[in-house]
C-alpha cells in the first residue's frame, strides 16, 4: 500500500473535559498516515489524481474547530471517519495530541487505526 502522510498538523481549538478548558483554545497537533493507492496520480502527474493532502488538512482543521470535543479519543473517531469517507482512503492511522497537557509531558493523546489495508 501506498501512503499520503501529514506530521504536525496544528489545529487551535475548543477541546477538554474541565470547565476552564471550554473557555479557551487549545494547540492540538496530528500525524496522519493514509492508505491510498498513488499510482494514476504518479502516472500522470495531476493533482486532480491524487489524494491532495492540503484538502485533507483544511477538512480536518474545519471538522475539528467546529466539534469542539470534550475528549481527544471522540475527535480521533470523527476524523477518522470523516477521512474514510469522503476521501480515498482504505486505512488510516492518526495521532492527535494536546500540547502542554501535562506540566511534565510535552504532548499527550491517542493513537487509533482505522479501516482495511488494500480495501479501496
Ligand atoms: N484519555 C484521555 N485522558 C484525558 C483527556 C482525554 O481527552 N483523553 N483529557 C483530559 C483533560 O481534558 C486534560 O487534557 C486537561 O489538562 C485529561 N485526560
Amino acid at each position: 500500500m501506498d501512503y499520503i502522510f501529514l506530521r504536525e498538523l496544528r489545529v487551535e481549538t475548543v477541546i477538554g473535559v474541565y470547565d476552564w478548558e471550554r473557555r479557551i483554545r487549545q494547540t492540538l497537533i496530528f500525524d496522519l498516515e493514509l492508505g491510498t493507492d498513488v499510482r494514476r496520480a504518479a502516472t500522470s502527474g495531476k493533482l486532480a489524481d491524487a489524494l491532495d493532502y492540503s484538502t485533507v488538512a483544511k477538512s480536518i482543521s474545519q471538522f475539528v474547530v467546529a466539534g469542539q470535543f470534550y475528549l481527544l479519543e471522540s475527535l480521533a473517531e470523527g476524523v477518522a471517519t470523516l477521512v474514510l469517507e469522503r476521501f480515498p482512503v482504505s486505512w488510516l492511522r492518526l495521532s492527535v495530541g494536546k500540547l502542554h497537557a501535562l506540566s511534565n509531558a510535552r504532548i499527550a493523546g491517542v493513537t487509533i487505526e482505522r479501516g482495511k489495508p488494500g480495501a479501496k
